[in-house]
């Protein structure tokens, strides 16, 4: 069976009408010349004219990966609703419709468990295209259809983005008191269940629940979980995605025996952080709650919840003090730890960046990051890799050990912003308009642009309607 990317370029077959900038004007390139010039001129008239294109095939691809109040990350390949794909996917559904972002995290927060988890994937219907589906998470039946793990919390960035763009606010008002219970239960969840030695940072306990599954940043910490006499399985996504783009067998043995022995004590919160034999500090992760704590706050002093913000700021604080442990001046980059040897991780990946998209980075240290970035950029032809492509372990086409991913493009873009590396944002940004033009999929190679992984890509498409389309229309 053909790899799916072969089947997923843009279905346009007039040239012309073909999204992607061919090296013209990019979105951003787009918003700088028209603040200095008042008129549009004939070029800039037909790069409009592509992006339109481009929206449209994205608002075409959430419109069919829709299964009914959610969104499958893509057809076959992943037929359920993820966790931090929603709460991307939702930022795209907003700029077209409202209501229906809305509902995306309604549906998700409707599988959050008594204890405040949400899980990273919620099995609303069955599905016989994924592998491990509800029988081995040992939740085919409610209140669970769903794992008992979770996913980095983009959430409540979601939901205070939303908020603050939405045209009708009365909606959104009722939409934010409705959700904002359900995120504070689940970051007081990463609290407890993830952080209940009160280092300031939260564990991961599954590669899978950093969504960067196969990074080599885990690699070490892998090595040190045995493979324990599961039983037989067959994995599905081979059927969907070549194999030399996936994890390996290896990593998969590892990842299933987790997941057993985190069944075995029916995903007791209590009991995983001391029994899993993966316990890691994961940049994605905390980069991302601590952003997703800035939003919460900023949510509670707009509904007047101001009970809750000291709690808040605990927890914010508690981040700023142990953040500086996960800096590696020797090589101008965050890493992620090792709970259980007490090491840095040597890999220095994508995620090694997302402290800028946290705000949690130092001036001096982004300055360093921002260095290290330009340095990946002359290696590659397109950004942002996932891995270092300095590294023996690169491999542009497997998985999240080198590939492009939209979305770590737009949360380092928004932190470069953030900081003021205005230009190198804006290759950035170029670079993901360039890609996306060539198809919306899973991730790009970095040494040639070719898209790759599953077609027709769900958070790919919302980065395109919600970063790419917004930044050019909003000049
Ligand atoms: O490969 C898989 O089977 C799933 C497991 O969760 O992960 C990938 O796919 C998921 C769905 O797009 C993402 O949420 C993850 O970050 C990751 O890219």
């Amino acid at each position: 069976m053909a790899p799916v990317a072969m089947m997923s370029t843009v279905p346009a077959t007039d040239a012309s009408t073909r999204p992607g900038c061919g090296g013209a004007l990019t979105p951003a390139v787009l918003v700088h010349t028209i603040k200095r010039t008042d008129a549009i001129d004939e070029q800039q008239t037909e790069a409009y004219k592509k992006l339109e294109v481009l929206l449209t095939y994205s608002r075409q691809i959430l419109t069919e990966n829709d299964l009914g109040g959610y969104t499958i990350p893509a057809k076959g390949l992943y037929p359920y609703q993820w966790n931090w794909d929603s709460a991307l996917v939702a930022m795209g559904w907003a700029t077209f419709d409202e209501a229906r972002a809305w509902e995306e995290m309604t549906k998700l927060f409707s599988a959050q468990w008594d204890d405040g988890m949400v899980s990273h994937i919620v099995f609303h219907k069955p599905s016989t295209t994924y592998f491990p589906g509800p029988e081995i998470w040992g939740s085919v039946e409610k209140p669970r259809k769903s794992t008992g793990i979770t996913q980095p919390p983009v959430a409540a960035i979601t939901v205070h983005k939303l908020y603050e763009q939405a045209v009708n606010k009365e909606l959104a008002l009722t939409k934010v008191r409705e959700l904002f219970p359900k995120l504070l239960a689940w970051h007081r969840w990463f609290k407890t269940a993830r952080d209940p030695e009160n280092t300031g940072l939260v564990a991961t306990l599954h590669p899978w629940e950093s969504g960067m599954d196969n990074s080599p940043a885990w690699d070490e910490p892998l090595r040190n979980v045995p493979v324990d006499d599961i039983p037989p399985y067959v994995r599905a996504d081979l059927t969907h995605v070549n194999s030399s783009m996936r994890p390996s067998q290896a990593e998969y043995d590892r990842f299933l025996t987790l997941v057993y022995r985190f069944r075995a004590v029916d995903y007791d919160c209590k009991q995983l952080y001391y029994l899993s034999p993966f316990r890691v500090t994961d940049l994605c992760t905390n980069s991302v709650l601590y952003r997703a704590n800035l939003s919460l706050r900023w949510l509670a002093e707009m509904l007047g919840e101001l009970d809750v913000v000291p709690e808040i700021d605990e927890w914010l604080e508690g981040f700023r003090v142990a953040f500086s442990s996960l800096y590696d001046p020797a090589v101008k980059m965050f890493k992620s730890k090792d709970q259980l040897t007490g090491k840095l991780l040597n890999a220095s990946t994508s995620a090694g960046f997302l402290p800028l998209f946290a705000r949690i980075a130092t001036p001096s240290q982004a300055q360093e990051l921002a260095a290290t970035l330009e340095q990946w950029l002359s290696c590659v032809k397109y950004g942002i890799p996932s891995n270092d492509p300095n590294s023996a372990d690169f491999e542009p086409l497997r998985y999240w050990r080198g590939p492009i991913w939209a979305i770590v493009n737009w949360m380092i873009t928004d932190g470069l912003l953030a900081y003021g590396y205005d230009a190198l944002a804006q290759r950035v940004e170029s670079d993901t308009y360039e890609l996306l033009g060539s198809g919306i999929c899973e991730y790009y190679d970095p040494t040639d642009g070719k898209p790759a992984g599953g077609g027709s890509f769900s958070w790919t498409a919302a980065m395109c309607l919600a970063w790419l389309g917004k930044c050019a229309t909003s000049a």
